[in-house]
Parts: structure tokens; sequence; C-alpha cells
């Protein structure tokens, strides 16, 4: 999870969102983000100055692991889906290669999940990631942390893999052809 030392720092995409902007969902049907998955994440991002992004995640009942506490393969995807989101702001498409969680205190049931993202680093197709989840607020302790290598992809990634019946409902979305060829014109 080291960068080479050859790697770059990230670059911003002169036409990634404004700081302050949210992203929005990158498929409505994305566990993370998307707003047609009743039991998701309902992650909403929005993007900070350079390459990083901040979300807040509020755990509900569905997400439980023990009694009354998040599941940690749930804190873990919403690190995952924050982390992620950062190919947005350099117009990449990113899919994860790697993901370490580390899990410092017990996230209970109604807690807000303060999260926030950014690049360390581009090797090639190799994008370093890291990430915290803070309670209490944005400045509060960290309750899980993470690191991801994400590896970027090109759209066939996804029609050549998907499900079928998936795929041709998307490619019949226009929203979602143009979010997709946003992505494709990377310089
Ligand atoms: C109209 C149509 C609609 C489509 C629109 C789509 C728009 C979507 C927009 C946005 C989507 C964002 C979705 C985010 C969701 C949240 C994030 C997730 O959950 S993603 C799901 C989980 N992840 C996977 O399912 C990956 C499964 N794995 C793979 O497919 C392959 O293994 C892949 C692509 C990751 C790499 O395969 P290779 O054949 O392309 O490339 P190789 O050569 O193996 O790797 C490239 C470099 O990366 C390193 N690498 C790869 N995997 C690694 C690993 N696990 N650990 C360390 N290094 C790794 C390799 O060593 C290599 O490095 P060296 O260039 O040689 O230095």
């Amino acid at each position: 999870m080291t960068p080479p030392s050859g790697a770059a720092a990230a670059v911003r995409h002169p036409d990634a969102p404004a700081p302050g902007e949210l992203l929005g969902s990158h498929y409505e049907h994305c566990f993370g983000c998307g707003g047609a998955q009743a039991h998701g994440l309902h992650l909403e991002v929005r993007a900070g100055e350079g390459v990083d992004v901040t979300a807040e995640f509020t755990v509900r009942p569905v997400h439980q692991g023990a009694p009354g506490l998040a599941h940690g393969g749930v804190l873990s995807t919403a690190l995952d889906e924050t982390m992620g989101s950062l190919g947005w702001l350099m117009h990449m498409i990113v899919v994860t290669g790697h993901l370490e969680t580390d899990f410092v205190r017990p996230v209970p049931v109604g807690t807000v999940l303060h999260l926030s993202a950014a690049v360390t680093a581009v090797d090639g197709r190799k994008v370093f990631t890291r990430a915290t989840g803070r309670i209490g607020g944005p400045e509060g302790p960290v309750a899980v942390r993470a690191e991801a290598l994400f590896i970027k992809v090109d759209v066939e990634h996804f029609t050549d893999h998907g499900r079928d019946e998936e795929i041709q409902a998307a490619m019949a979305d226009p929203d979602q052809v143009r979010r997709a060829r946003a992505f494709e014109v990377n310089p």
C-alpha cells in the first residue's frame, strides 16, 4: 500500500465539481450512493478543494452487526465508496483492487459517521487513497480508517462483466451514459 517512489501527485480535472459541490450518485442502484437502494448507505459525497472529498453516513438499524452496533463490513463499504468517488475529481473510472480497514471504536446505530478521503498518489493506473470516519462531528475522534488501492478501468470493465439486464438498462438511460462518457474523456 506504499506508493512507489516514482508515483505522482493526483491532479484535479479542470471540469471536476467545484469545492463544496455534491458529486451525485454514479448509479442509482449502487449500494453505497444510490437513491434506489432502500437499505443502502445513501452517501452524499462532496468535493473538497484538492483531490479530496467528504461525506456523511447515518448508521441505521439495517446496518447492524452486533446488537446496536454498525456491521464492520458496512463501515468498510462506506469508506470504500467515499474513496472510490475520488475518481470523479480526476475524471477516472476506478474500481477497488485492495482495501484495508482499521476499526478503532465501535459505532452505534444512529451515529453520523463523518467521512473524509483523499488521493495520496497516482502511479499509472494505480490510485492510492486513504480515508477516515469520525464520530461526534467532523473533528471528532476517529472510529474507522482505511487505505485502499484503486485501479483505473474503462467502461468496458462494466459492459463486459456486468449482468446483461442491468447493463442494458444502464445503456438505455441517457443520464447513466452521459456520466460514463464524462469519465471516458480523461486527458
Ligand atoms: C453505459 C454503461 C454503464 C457503465 C457505467 C459505469 C460508470 C461507473 C462509474 C463509477 C464506478 C465506481 C464504482 C465504485 C464502487 C465502489 C468501489 C467498488 O466497490 S469497485 C468493486 C470491487 N472491485 C472489483 O470488482 C475489482 C475486481 N478486480 C478486477 O476487475 C481486476 O483485478 C482489476 C481491474 C482491479 C485489475 O485488473 P487488470 O487486469 O485491469 O490490471 P492488472 O494488470 O491486474 O493490475 C494493474 C496494476 O494494479 C496492481 N494491482 C491490481 N490489483 C491489485 C491488488 N489487489 N493489490 C495490489 N496491487 C494490485 C497490479 O499489480 C498492476 O500493477 P503494475 O501496473 O504492474 O505496477
